[in-house]
């Protein structure tokens, strides 16, 4: 069922290969002189040549000497060397915000060398772009505001969104983050100021997926906050008012949906950070309708699978012990719900059986153990809810102390949003884990709201356990040259690839199927040697190879369900003669690759 085809050895190399030999083509530009230089999207800065400067009416607005790209690259890598050196000793918080701040300025000038420097250096800079930097940039948004990214969409635009929808200046969109900023990581309602995600998950989708970053639109639909310190700040920029409800609330998302995909019929919309009530009814609402996805739920869950598969190959068995693996889920919202629906689809596929499939799955909210004795029991947890007959020696609520006790899970994983829930007791209970090799998932971000830490993780459960996280910590030194890997399992190396494949197929919508081939793919991408050390995901130096992987992945699983329409100039019927290869190989020709290209002026 799973093919673990291997790509493990010159994963990087090939990829660079692929783009060392790219030539620009020219970029229409419908401005001049300090127009140009203000926009960051066509800016070069000094990098502009003799012959441009004339043809754009630039000669005299830049000082004479001409910087090439790579010099223009190491100088910006220079101040942002120095910033780290001066900066040494300070305040975590602080640093990370200085190092948020001359990545965003670089941004705001010249996009090209932005996306160049984030490529090549995406281990470094994935954490101050996205999580957890995100989420204190998210905190701090009304003050760090300096100048506006994306759109923003508010209640009182009821009416209006068919016409707004046109003030955005690009002709042509391909991929859009949404957010309403309800659930803002584990952070909760950060109103407006949760703007901040869908652009850290586009600037993740430029990097790895090569998204041409003028096609790419991060949205915030300001429906109001009900956080209370928010309505109370003098700076606070967004609606201060309290949260839409209902119909109401239903009726602006209806409204921005339609006109979004009036505008751009080929765009695909991704819900993010929506609180848990609307991420599932807007997903129902929308999945048969317009090519969107929820990557809490849907993209989470494959991260997942594929960590919770490399996990049974690290315990040192097969695949098909996948449906014996106990384990515990804490967290029962949008992300804790998803995984555990995609699991149990892996274990009936498995197994063939539908009945038994959540049988060694257990889930715990805020309140302790589901059963089916839970007052007001959410239907959507209900399938995972235990039948108390069926868990001797539990009862409805339990802690997850008395749970890990009694079920010696193989897996615990958490996606609550609550930083140390797995406490100094529990992951000492874990070592009488009924595994070999227990595994640790500390889903939750940012950083401070994870489960618990890695360092915790390995001293209080034992060397011996796989452990991943949401946000990256550092590897843990066990002493004697021994250390303990930490897998960032975080849905960044699926979401790109969903997007990208959807995108290139033309898919009309995005199935369970196709998110299905995506998770799979991840989880064939590593070796067993990798798996054997607990390396569960790649190294995220390589997201652009995954995410091509996966893209072709998800572009087959289009063509398989007859929904892909094609893309440009390659139509439904050459997508579906490709071979597996041609498909990868087609995908790496759709991304995008930061390098100035010649700029050509239209009037
Ligand atoms: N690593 C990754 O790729 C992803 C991580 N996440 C993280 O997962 C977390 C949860 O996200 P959602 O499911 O969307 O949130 P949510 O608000 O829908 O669900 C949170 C769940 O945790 C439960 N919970 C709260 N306190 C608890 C406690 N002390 N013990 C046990 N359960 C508790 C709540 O009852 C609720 O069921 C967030 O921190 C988010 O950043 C979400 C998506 C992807
Ligand atoms: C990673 C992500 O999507 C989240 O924490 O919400
Ligand atoms: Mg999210």
């Amino acid at each position: 069922m799973w093919n673990l085809t291997r790509f493990a050895s010159s994963r990087l190399s090939r990829t660079r290969r692929l783009f060392s030999s790219v030539i620009p083509g020219p970029c229409i530009v419908h401005k001049r002189g300090t127009d140009i230089l203000h926009d960051p999207w066509f800016n070069k800065d000094t990098g502009f040549p003799l012959t441009e400067r004339d043809r754009l009416g630039l000669r005299g607005l830049l000082p004479p000497r001409v910087i090439s790209f790579e010099q223009q690259y190491d100088r910006f890598m220079e101040s942002y060397h120095s910033l780290e050196k001066n900066t040494k000793g300070q305040p975590d918080s602080v640093v990370a915000l200085a190092k948020w701040r001359i990545l965003n300025r670089l941004h705001d000038r010249n996009e090209t060398l932005y996306y160049r420097v984030l490529m090549d250096n995406i281990k470094d800079f994935a954490p101050i772009i996205y999580t957890p930097t995100v989420g204190l940039v998210c905190q701090n948004y009304s003050g760090l505001f300096r100048r506006p990214r994306g759109m923003y969409f508010s209640a009182k635009d009821k009416g209006e969104m068919m016409s707004m929808i046109y003030n955005w200046p690009a002709q042509h969109v391909d991929m859009i983050v949404l957010t309403d900023g309800s659930r803002i990581l584990g952070l909760g309602d950060l109103g407006v100021q949760g703007i901040g995600i869908p652009i850290g998950k586009l600037d993740m989708y430029v990097a790895a997926a090569g998204i041409n970053p003028q096609r790419v639109l991060p949205v915030m639909l300001d429906v109001g906050t009900n956080n209370q310190k928010l309505l109370e700040d003098r700076l606070y920029l967004g609606l201060r008012q309290p949260r839409l409800e209902g119909e109401e609330y239903l009726e602006i998302v209806d409204e921005f949906m339609e006109a979004v995909f009036t505008r751009w019929p080929k765009a695909i919309v991704q819900f993010e950070d929506f609180q848990m009530k609307w991420a599932f009814e807007t997903l129902d609402r929308y999945r048969k309708k317009f090519c969107m996805f929820n990557d809490d739920i849907q993209g989470t869950a494959g991260v997942a699978l594929a960590g919770l598969l490399g996990t049974v190959r690290a315990q040192g068995r097969t695949l098909a012990d996948f449906p014996d693996q106990r384990i515990v889920v804490v967290g029962a919202g949008s992300a804790g719900l998803g995984v555990l629906s995609m699991a149990v689809q892996a274990v009936a596929r498995m197994t063939g059986k539908n009945e038994t499939a959540a049988q060694n799955f257990f889930l715990l909210d805020k309140d302790g153990l589901i059963t089916k004795e839970r007052k007001n029991l959410d239907p959507a947890a209900a399938p995972f809810a235990k039948d108390p007959g069926q868990i001797v020696g539990l009862r409805e609520g339990a802690s997850l102390l008395e749970v890990v006790k009694k079920v010696k899970p193989d897996v615990l994983l958490g996606l609550s949003g609550v930083g140390g829930v797995f406490s100094e007791e529990v992951l000492k209970a874990l070592r009488e884990s009924g595994s070999t090799r227990p595994a640790i998932f500390a889903m939750s971000n940012p950083t401070m709201n994870a489960e618990c830490t890695a360092a915790d993780a390995f001293k209080h459960a034992g060397e011996n356990i796989v452990f991943a996280s949401g946000s990256p910590f550092e590897n843990v030194n066990l002493g004697n040259g021994k250390v303990g890997y930490v897998n960032q399992a975080n849905n960044m190396y699926l979401f790109p690839g969903i997007g990208l494949g959807s995108l290139v197929s033309g898919a009309r919508f995005i199935t369970d199927g196709m998110l299905q081939a995506a998770a799979e793919c991840l989880a064939s991408y590593m070796s067993d040697e990798e798996i054997q050390k607990g390396i569960l995901y790649p190294s995220i130096d390589s997201i652009r190879h995954i995410t091509a992987e996966v893209g072709a992945s998800v572009l087959r699983a289009a063509v398989a369900e007859e929904l892909a329409e094609g893309h440009g100039d390659v139509g439904p019927k050459e997508l579906a003669h490709m071979s597996k290869e041609e498909t990868v190989g087609y995908v790496f020709r759709n991304m995008w690759y930061p390098i100035y290209s010649p700029l050509v002026q239209e009037k």
